[in-house]
């Protein structure tokens, strides 16, 4: 087997004088030094692996270290802090210029390790969703990752699979790609494998030759690859064309926003304190100071940290749970979806087809029982009646590419094909036997659009045994044409049918007849396939669907079952109660879409459905009325698929659209989150921002659910880091006016900012599914991050906690001797009593804002240990800030005497009282868990 490439291998592949295009197969599989029929041995292949690297384009997408440093360095919060350094340096507090430098440093330095880490996390999600491809390695086809292919590698191509590299075309039945990625050409091209003169060909021109960057989008074929990585076309224009811009999420836009708004605020007021000082007359080193920490107090330190590490452990979490997400954004976007459209078969229901009706003109059967009694391997007599079913059960083997395995009564391959091998195969017609009866000699195969498939069979001239009807049925002709479809469009392709061993007309009235027979069938929510057939003169041509696929004699009907999933019928509900939409989009027809959509709760039995067909009489206006309500679409094509998102996002829908062949890609495309199956082609997986490792609809709802976990996660976190600076603001600007020191000094508040609030905050990004996270309706996009209670809480409790630390503060200082008694340690032992009861309110005040309505009994302590941990972190931190001698000179603290921690604690649980009074007057404004967007809670 490995012959040539044993041979060939040692010769390193060379690019020739000409190019690729102009050398016949020959020639270029011996610059390439490959076989054009074994490939590469697997030795040779590891050796050019080494040599040439992994096939990969340089990622120029991601940021460089240095831009991300950058832009962390130039975000406003941070030339914030500078300047405050600045002028505390001035005012000669070297320890705060010093911490507050090295809390710049710090910062920058986690929002960059953060940003990288995010970065390198999506990098390696993408490399999971990098496409596998088959080659031909020592003569055997192997599957392997795209990363892996080398020059000379020979690769098969498929309809579907992205091209994953350059290459020569060296076989190409009907193979087609799309190149409009690279030419701009936006009709497929036709591959060839002949050699094409000229130099200078252009790219678009070259129909010998496959592109990275493009995809199959017909046919079948195979080709050498020429060259990989950044030594393809693609590689020569990537820096061109990667986007280097680097794309932020809509929170993280939102919180940009929110971090300017801040500063500006943050300007104002210090601006303000420092003129109404200056006006008093006040000692000007004291209110530069606090203005100084009143700018450090509002800018939100912990945020942009959080957020990132937030976003990425969502995408981590969806992958755990299966669905692999390829575009950051689409974990937040996944937290505002309103309808999900889902295909039907194999995602809404387990993709498991068997024939349980069976009828032709003169005969019929019903398998259930039989199935039920006698179990799924169970086989069926061809008696005189059976017999009678022949034609239709062996057309629908032969009309077939799945594979039977005739001892285990199993099939390989499409399941609706399978079932009916399987179903022929139980009455004794094994399909490989069927197949060297009348071998196959042409093919029209299926598709989407035209629902239906044909094979053409030679008609020997000896004994066909049970399937001889076949012979009559081709009338004299030397080939017949079995064609097997979509029942009730296949059946107006029929003129005549067969029954009593002749070939009879089929009127209209016949075909009523018929059109009810499928009708009754499909109700029960079965799929139903007809199948018929016609003699042919001579062999079709290609492509020629429409010249043999009319004129047909019916052959009968094969009627299939494929369960729902049972897991779909809870993830339907769980869209309901989450205000969610789920819609059935599906290829098959009305009556069986609807069935199996009642059948899941999507829809009520007697809902109206929209056809393919009604779409296409629809005008945009119609159309938009129409997807308000309707929740099945059969008989559906691909393109039809765009047209549906388009009119669902016209009324203001976030759509989720599953997919998975080579049409769907423009429908993923538009959809605010493309889905496509794990099982589906490379090319809707790279229109996708998700793809579903196991096609389950369950895991597109488990994937929202994450992505409104996170999208919570981040609000837990602005709430409770937002009014925390309320309160810290208040804290530094009042006391002044009644002549009290200044209670919190700048480094204070960058400690409580930063580690204290990002510590917990770090804790609160893990936090899991509140139980009423799939019970309220979606965030709009265009909802703002203080919606639904948050500005109550910010402005509530800010202040609160902002009066109740400055009535701490008081007492301190009354107890110190008040106005002209306290000297510079009792200030700073003030302060420092300020500092540390603040961070114990900080402390229970994350653990009730574990949730936005539950009180805190009630979703308890242990549930997130991350969070007890980092709690717990950040006491041992405020205790060493505070007793460790080092650290009081850093920080100008006092140790606090035992009693005074004791009453901290004490201040502190009567803030966790005033937080969750507050949570309670929340519960009571906002009605509970919705049923309906209809009924939204949003409070806010
Ligand atoms: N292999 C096949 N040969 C002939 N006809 C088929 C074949 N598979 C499906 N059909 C017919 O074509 C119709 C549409 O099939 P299609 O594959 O587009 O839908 P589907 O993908 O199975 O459904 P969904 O869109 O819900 O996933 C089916 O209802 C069936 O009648």
């Amino acid at each position: 087997m490995t012959r040539g490439a044993q041979t060939q291998a040692s010769k390193a592949p060379e690019h020739p004088e000409r190019g690729w295009h102009e050398l016949d197969v020959g020639a270029v599989a011996s610059a390439l030094g490959t076989d054009p029929s074994a490939g590469l041995s697997d030795e040779e292949a590891r050796r050019r692996l080494d040599e040439y690297g992994p096939n990969e384009l340089e990622e120029r997408a991601g940021r460089t270290l240095g831009q991300i440093i950058w832009e962390q360095v130039s975000s406003i919060l941070i030339l914030i802090l500078v300047f405050a350094g600045g002028i505390a340096a001035l005012l000669g507090r070297p320890y705060d210029t010093a911490a507050i430098l090295a809390i710049v440093v710090l910062f920058v330095v986690l929002g960059v390790v953060q940003e990288y880490r995010a970065q390198k996390a999506i990098a390696a999600l993408k490399q999971m969703a990098a496409p596998q491809v088959r080659a031909m390695r020592a003569g055997r086809v192997v599957e392997l990752s795209a990363r892996e292919l080398v020059p000379g590698d020979l690769v098969l191509l498929e309809t579907g699979a992205v091209v994953p590299a350059d290459m020569r075309v060296v076989e190409s039945v009907n193979l087609r790609a799309g190149e409009a990625a690279l030419t701009g050409e936006s009709e497929p091209v036709d591959k060839t494998t002949a050699p094409i003169a000229g130099a200078d060909t252009q790219l678009g021109d070259r129909a010998n030759m496959a592109y990275l960057g493009t995809s199959v989008t017909f046919g079948r074929g195979s080709a050498l690859v020429t060259g990989t990585g950044m030594r393809t076309e693609l590689g020569r224009i990537a820096e061109l064309i990667q986007d280097v811009r680097h794309e932020k999420t809509l929170l993280q836009r939102r919180l940009d926003g929110l971090a300017k708004v801040l500063a500006l605020i943050a300007v104002v007021i210090a601006a303000l304190v420092f003129a109404t000082g200056l006006a008093r007359g006040e000692d000007t080193a004291l209110i530069l100071l606090t203005a100084v920490s009143l700018a450090v107090a509002i800018v939100p330190e912990g945020l942009p940290a959080v957020l990132t590490f937030t976003l990425a452990l969502g995408a981590q979490r969806m992958l755990g749970r299966k669905a692999l997400i390829r575009r950051l954004p689409a974990v937040e976007t996944l937290g505002s979806v309103t309808v999900i459209c889902s295909d039907k078969t194999g995602t809404l229901t387990q993709n498991r087809m068997t024939v349980l009706a069976l009828r032709s003109p003169d005969a019929q059967a019903d398998l259930g029982e039989t199935l039920r009694e006698r179990g799924p391997k169970a086989r069926l007599e061809l008696d005189d009646e059976a017999a009678l079913l022949a034609p239709l059960l062996a057309s629908g083997a032969l009309c077939n590419d799945a594979i039977l395995d005739p001892k285990t009564l199993e099939a390989v391959g499409d399941p609706t094909e399978g079932a009916l091998v399987v179903v022929a195969a139980r009455y004794g017609l094994d399909k490989p036997d069927l197949d060297a009866t009348l071998p196959r000699a042409a093919e029209l195969p299926f598709d989407s659009g035209r629902k239906r498939m044909t094979t053409v069979h030679e008609v020997p001239s000896g004994d066909l045994g049970v399937v001889e009807g076949l012979r009559a049925v081709a009338d004299g002709r030397p080939y017949v044409a079995l064609t097997k479809g979509a029942a009730d469009a296949l059946v107006e392709r029929c003129v005549s049918l067969w029954s009593g061993g002749r070939i009879l007309p089929l009127d209209d009235a016949g075909r009523e007849g018929l059109g009810q027979e499928i009708e009754g069938l499909t109700a029960g929510g079965m799929r139903v396939l007809a199948v018929a057939a016609r003699g042919l003169k001579e062999l079709p041509g290609e492509g020629d669907a429409e010249g043999v696929e009319r004129g047909l004699v019916y052959l009968g009907l094969a009627a299939m079952v494929d369960p729902p999933r049972p897991e779909a019928r809870d993830a339907v509900a769980t869209c309901k109660t989450a205000g969610i939409r789920p819609v059935m989009i599906t290829g098959d027809h009305p009556l069986t879409a609807r069935a199996i959509a009642a059948d899941l709760g999507m829809a009520a039995p007697d809902a109206r459905v929209l056809t393919g067909r009604d779409l296409e009489a629809m005008g945009a206006g119609e159309l938009r009325e129409a997807v308000r309500e309707v929740n099945v679409f059969a008989r559906v094509s691909p393109e039809h698929k765009l047209r549906i998102v388009d009119a669902l996002q016209e009324e203001g829908e976030v759509v989720a659209m599953t997919g998975d062949g080579v049409n769907d890609a423009p429908a993923l495309k538009k959809a605010d989150i493309g889905v496509a199956m794990g099982s589906g082609t490379d090319v809707a997986k790279e229109a996708a921002e998700v793809v579903l490792l196991d096609d389950n609809f369950a895991t597109i709802v488990a994937a929202v659910e994450e992505g409104r976990v996170v999208y919570d996660n981040v609000r837990r976190f602005v709430q409770f880091s937002v009014s925390g600076n309320v309160a810290k603001v208040l804290i530094v600007a009042i006391p002044p006016f009644f002549g009290l020191p200044l209670l919190l000094v700048p480094i204070m508040i960058l400690f409580s900012n930063l580690l204290t609030d990002g510590l917990l905050g770090l804790g609160m990004g893990v936090e899991r599914a509140e139980r009423d996270t799939m019970r309220r309706p979606p965030y709009a996009p265009t909802e703002g991050i203080f919606s639904r209670g948050i500005a109550q809480h910010v402005t509530t409790i800010g202040p609160v906690l902002g009066a109740g630390m400055i009535l701490v503060g008081w007492l301190a200082w009354r107890a110190a001797g008040g106005a002209g008694a306290v000297t510079a340690t009792e200030e700073a032992l003030v302060a420092t009593t300020v500092f540390t009861v603040l961070a114990f309110a900080q402390l229970v005040r994350a653990l009730s804002n574990r949730s936005f309505r539950e009180p805190v009994w009630r979703t308890g302590l242990g549930g997130n240990r991350v969070l007890l941990a980092m709690i717990g972190a950040a006491l041992v931190l405020q205790l060493a800030v505070v007793y460790t001698p080092f650290l009081q000179n850093v920080f100008q603290t006092e140790p606090l005497p035992p009693v005074t921690l004791a009453a901290g604690a004490a201040a502190a649980a009567v803030m966790l009282c005033v937080m969750e009074l507050e949570k309670a007057l929340r519960r009571r404004r906002t009605r509970p868990l919705v049923a309906s967007p209809g009924e939204a809670g949003g409070g806010g």
